[in-house]
């Protein structure tokens, strides 16, 4: 496996070692010894999965506050998204800034998700399977979001970005206007 680290230093993209053969690949989707060996070990709690039906879907930007916060291994299992993760840790040197990476079913990427980040994704194919794993339980009273096109996050989104938002996420805070962010 490779583990490329990414602007956002303890972002990181990992690609998982590819065994092709005629009748296709298999490919180890999560190792605790060996994701561990890159300092990315996690007691996963729970496994997720969404399936969004039109290119251009937005889902996020969202985090869990404490005691829920949650890291997230994020993967496509069908189509392609625009992955992005934001710094909102008060007092970071990097607060505000993003990553924004493209992950694929083909391409078996992988994002490794901390504690400290919002996370959203806009949806590049039709009906893309998005799974992921974290390793705090959903908490709707700690779930946040910061809403997906704040212009002071300058994320550059595709065209088409937010063809179908949630309401929730349509009237989420700026970065500005959020109450409830991370300490650095
Ligand atoms: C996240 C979650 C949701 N739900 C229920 C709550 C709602 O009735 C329904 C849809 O939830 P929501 O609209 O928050 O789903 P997404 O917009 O895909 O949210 C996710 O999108 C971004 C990309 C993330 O990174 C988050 O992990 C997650 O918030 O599933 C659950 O039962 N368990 C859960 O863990």
């Amino acid at each position: 496996m490779q583990v490329i680290p990414t602007a956002l230093g303890d972002v990181r993209l990992i690609l998982p070692k590819r065994f092709g053969d005629a009748r296709g690949y298999f490919v180890e989707t999560w190792n605790e010894r060996s994701y561990a060996g890159h300092g990315l070990e996690r007691r996963w709690v729970q496994d997720n999965q969404s399936l969004s039906a039109t290119p251009g879907t937005v889902r996020g930007l969202h985090y869990q506050l404490a005691p829920h916060a949650q890291t997230k291994l994020v993967r496509v299992l069908r189509g392609r998204i625009l992955d992005v993760v934001v710094d909102i840790r008060r007092g970071s040197a990097t607060f505000g800034q993003h990553v924004a990476v493209e992950l694929s079913a083909d391409g078996l990427e992988q994002l490794f998700v901390p504690v400290g980040f919002a996370h959203g994704f806009c949806t590049l194919e039709p009906d893309t399977i998005v799974a992921y794993k974290v390793d705090a339980f959903y908490s709707p009273e700690c779930e946040r979001a910061v809403r997906w096109n704040d212009p002071a996050l300058g994320i550059r989104w595709p065209e088409g970005a937010g063809s179908v938002v949630s309401g929730k996420d349509a009237v989420a805070p700026s970065l500005a206007e959020a109450a409830d962010l991370f300490l650095a």
